[in-house]
């Protein structure tokens, strides 16, 4: 991982992998190739179908392909695989041990990603339970989790206001609808369909990260 802050390194755009979308390993790696090059900054490896020995292959390759790019590789749900391939950080949902974070024995150095859905409260929990990033979601209609819980821009702009930690947005956002995202204060868009879900991803990672780009420019 490079020594940028926290708020560096959690910013721009934040692609998850979808094995559904990206179903073999040749795939899954040509495709997260693709986005690095373009200039996502953060890679999550969420995959629920593979197997163990296969999910450990991938985590590696895709922290080897991070590494390259100087982008940081996320394993989501589970801290086993993260220190296992050594990634740079774990994304965890309510029910993947979020809520007794300071139970688990998590290296120091290593990212912390929480779900916080639309809830304030459980961020500034887990802030001050030693999270790197609260995610809230979901903004849109998402086709990847139809029943995430729906989350309101306010919420974003309250985590703003009442969070040191970056605040990342999750949820069926593309190019077109990101913008009310990022001016409630979003520091860091994340995606699945809008990315591995089309079928040139290199484009529409320079389309999302351009958008990404040109929105933000002049905001600090
Ligand atoms: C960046 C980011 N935000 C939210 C999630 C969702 O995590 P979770 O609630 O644990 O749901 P699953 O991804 O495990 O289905 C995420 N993965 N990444
Ligand atoms: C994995 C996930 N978590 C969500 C949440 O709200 O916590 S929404 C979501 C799916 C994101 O995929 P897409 O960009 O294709 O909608
Ligand atoms: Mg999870």
């Amino acid at each position: 991982m490079n020594s940028d802050s926290i708020s560096d390194i959690i910013s721009g755009i934040y692609a998850i992998t979808d094995p559904n979308l990206l179903t073999s390993q040749t795939a899954l790696l040509d495709a997260v190739d693709a986005a690095l090059a373009q200039g996502v900054r953060v890679i999550q490896y969420r995959d629920k179908l593979a197997s163990s020995d296969q999910k450990l292959e991938r985590a590696k390759a895709i922290h080897r392909l991070c590494k390259r790019y100087q982008a940081v590789s996320i394993i989501n749900d589970s801290l086993e695989l993260m220190i296992a391939a050594d990634a740079d950080g774990v994304h965890l949902g309510q029910t993947d041990g979020a809520t007794a974070l300071t139970e688990l024995d998590i290296p120091k150095q290593k990212i912390i990603g929480v779900t916080c859905h639309d809830d304030i409260e459980l961020a500034i929990r887990a802030q001050q339970h030693g999270a790197s990033y609260a995610a809230f979601g979901r903004f849109y209609p998402s086709n990847t989790k139809p029943h995430a819980k729906p989350a309101k821009i306010e919420t974003l702009i309250e985590a703003k206001q009442e969070l040191s930690i970056p605040v990342v947005a999750i949820g069926g956002i593309n190019a077109h609808n990101m913008s009310p995202l990022l001016d409630a204060g979003a520091d860091c868009i994340a995606v699945i369909n809008a990315i591995f879900g089309q079928n040139d991803t290199q484009k529409a990672a320079n389309t999302l990260v351009s958008t990404f780009n040109r929105l933000t420019a002049g905001f600090n």
